[in-house]
C-alpha cells in the first residue's frame, strides 16, 4: 500500500500534530459507532505523544486503549509498556479511558497471549487507530528479525490475535498482535524520530527480504495507507 511521510521540525511539534490527528479520529469513531479503539507501541519515542494525547478533549470513557505489543512482565516492571502507557497516556483527560492489557499473570506467555486474544477480539477488528514504532534493526511491533514466530506473525493468513515471540534483540518474551490485526487500522501510523531511523526506513524501502527487516511487511502489504510521522 502507499505510505505518506509527514515531517516535523522537532519531536514536540510531531507529538502535538499526531495527538491532534489521533484525537480527531477517536472523536469521529465515537460519533459514528459510540466507541473507539487504539493500539499504541512502547519504547522511548511515544512518550511526548502520549502526554499530548492525554490532554485532548474527547469522551475518553468511550475509548479503549491497548498495546501493539508487550513484554511478558507485570506492569510494575520498568520495561512494561503497560506501565509506560499508564504513566504517560492514561493521565489527565485520558484517565477515563478503558485500558486492556496484553500481559496477564498467567503461568505461561502462551496462556497470556490466548487470554489477551480473547479480551481484545471484540474491538480489534479492525482497530480505529494503530501507532507503530520501529527499531534500528527494522522490527516493528514484536516482529523481530530472527524471531521464533516471525514468519507466522507476518503471514497475512495468520488470524487476528496476540501471539508470543522470542528473539535475541527482544530481551523478555513478547506478546504481540499479528500483522493481520494491525495492517487494516482506520488510521495506521508509523512514528519514528531521528536521522538513524530515517536511514533504517530508507533501507527498509529498498528491495530485500521481509524476514530481515519485518517493517517491510507494513510498508509493502498493509491494506491501510501507512502514515509515517518523522522528526529529526
Ligand atoms: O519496544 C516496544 O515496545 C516495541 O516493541 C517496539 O516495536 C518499539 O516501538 C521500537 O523498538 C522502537 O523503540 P524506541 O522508540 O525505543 O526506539
Amino acid at each position: 500500500m502507499s505510505a505518506t511521510l509527514h515531517t516535523f521540525e522537532n519531536g514536540t511539534a510531531l507529538a502535538e500534530a499526531l495527538a491532534d490527528a489521533v484525537g480527531d479520529r477517536l472523536a469521529a469513531a465515537i460519533k459514528e459507532r459510540g466507541t473507539a479503539s487504539i493500539a499504541v507501541s512502547g519504547g522511548s519515542t511515544p512518550k511526548a505523544f502520549f502526554q499530548a494525547l492525554s490532554q485532548r478533549e474527547l469522551d475518553w470513557t468511550r475509548v479503549i486503549v491497548t498495546l501493539v505489543d508487550e513484554r511478558f512482565v507485570p506492569p510494575e516492571n520498568d520495561r512494561s509498556n503497560h506501565g509506560l502507557v499508564a504513566a504517560n497516556l492514561l493521565q489527565n483527560k485520558a484517565a477515563a479511558a478503558r485500558f486492556v492489557p496484553l500481559y496477564r499473570a498467567a503461568a505461561t506467555a502462551e496462556h497470556a497471549a490466548a487470554m489477551a486474544s480473547e479480551a481484545t477480539a471484540g474491538f480489534a477488528n479492525p482497530f480505529d487507530i494503530v501507532v507503530l514504532g520501529m527499531g534500528t534493526d527494522g522490527h516493528t511491533a514484536s516482529f523481530f528479525p530472527g524471531g521464533t514466530r516471525l514468519r507466522e506473525a507476518i503471514d497475512p493468513a495468520t488470524p487476528r490475535s496476540v501471539i508470543t515471540m522470542n528473539a535475541d534483540g527482544a530481551g523478555e518474551t513478547r506478546l504481540t498482535f499479528t500483522f493481520s490485526s494491525l495492517q487494516d487500522a482506520g488510521f495506521l501510523v508509523l512514528h519514528i524520530e531521528g536521522d538513524g531511523k530515517k536511514e533504517v526506513l530508507a533501507r527498509a524501502e529498498a528491495p530485500g527480504d521481509e524476514m530481515e527487516m519485518p517493517i517491510r511487511a507494513m510498508l509493502r502489504r498493509a491494506r491501510s495507507p501507512l502514515q509515517i510521522y518523522w522528526a529529526p
